[in-house]
């Protein structure tokens, strides 16, 4: 399934990011040569989902070392988080970009001279890219288990990822589990209005030979009630330590069917997703562009003049929550007490 090219790559010169706003057989490519051009990528969606942007921010840091002909150690280092400070401006709710941002910026503060800065950023940024390969894997591994013969699953949005935009975090066991021969189905939510579910994910599973149903947000419910659904698994965008789960608008309303409809509701993400030290009232949930809602391939939809909300994410509570799915294993609750082990000594839940 990693035949397809990677969601982002960096080839010493420029970030090269697959068109995510395009449909995935449209196949179209967007090159940034500077940092301004990786923001304004990640700002608008061109590249999506947490791990990805992640990678994406740590790539524009080594682009932009790389264009800096700054000499001197410190004049490098003050440009580096000069563009650091662009990129934590574009979206504020995924946590792996601030996770690889800061560990991209340690291997900047702790070279010695501007000459190891260039080498060790890069360096940094493609041991990130390519944790996040393996992480997408491992989780695959460990989740596959969940999934049984003539099981329904359903899933909402695109957990995207680095390996390449049609292996996702969320459909990485979906994968796994076909591979090993188990029969299942899978309904996609469309996920309005960026469609990242009809747009990516229907066409991940298709492509992987999976059958898949695509419904409208709001046949949630009926799926769920009416056909039954024996398990749900969905990305995430930032995990805090007590198990809050942050992601994808519509999460929280799925989690709330599956505990009223005693459906397990598995979130697949690997553990750079895991923000240790926030509280849920720190986390800023990403309100986007009315224009997402009101317009459909340039058509407007809704009355001129109507006020519109589009927040981006939503809030899981971890009570609504059976397990994660890390690359490290699956967490069960009490996530607290897992969650922080896994930061702080690494261990397998
Ligand atoms: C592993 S991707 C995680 C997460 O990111 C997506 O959001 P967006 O498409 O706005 O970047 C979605 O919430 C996925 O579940």
């Amino acid at each position: 399934m990693i035949d397809l090219p990677r969601t982002v790559d960096f080839d010493g010169e420029r970030v090269i990011l697959v068109d995510q706003r395009k449909l995935p057989q449209e196949l179209s490519f967007v090159e940034c040569y500077d940092i301004e051009c990786v923001a304004s990528a990640i700002r608008d969606m061109v590249v999506r989902g947490a791990p990805a942007i992640g990678a994406t921010a740590a790539f524009g840091l080594a682009l932009h070392s790389k264009r800096i002909g700054a000499e001197g150690r410190d004049e490098l280092l003050k440009e580096l988080r000069r563009a650091a400070d662009i990129l934590r401006s574009t979206r504020p709710t995924a946590y792996n970009m601030f996770w690889a941002i800061d560990r991209v910026m340690r291997a900047a503060e702790s070279s010695k001279d501007a000459e190891e800065m260039r080498r060790r950023v890069e360096e940094e940024a493609r041991s990130i890219a390519e944790e996040d390969v393996r992480a997408n894997i491992a989780i695959g591994e460990h989740g596959k288990s969940l999934i049984k013969e003539g099981y329904r699953v359903m899933t909402i949005c695109n957990a995207g990822s680095l390996a390449t935009v049609w292996f996702g975090t969320a459909t990485a066991p979906l994968y796994t589990a076909k591979m090993q021969g188990i029969d299942f189905e899978v309904y996609v939510l469309e996920t309005r209005p960026v469609l990242q579910g009809a747009r990516i994910t229907s066409f991940e599973l298709k492509r992987a030979g999976i059958p898949v149903k695509l419904i409208v947000d709001g046949a949630a419910g009926y799926v769920i009630s009416e056909i039954g659904i024996d398990l749900i698994i969905t990305g995430a965008d930032r995990i805090l330590s007590d198990g809050t789960v942050f992601n994808k608008i519509g999460t929280y309303t799925l989690s709330v069917l599956a505990k009223e409809h005693g459906v397990p509701f598995y979130v697949a993400a690997p553990t750079s997703t895991f923000d240790p030290l926030s509280r849920r009232e720190d986390v800023r949930i990403e309100m986007r562009d009315a224009n997402e809602v009101a317009v459909i391939n340039g058509k407007r939809i809704a009355p001129d003049g109507i006020a519109i909300l589009n927040p981006a994410f939503d809030r899981t509570p971890p009570e609504n929550i059976t397990g994660i799915i890390t690359e490290r294993g699956i967490i069960g609750k009490p996530f607290e007490e897992k969650i922080k082990l896994i930061g702080i000594r690494g261990a397998s839940p």
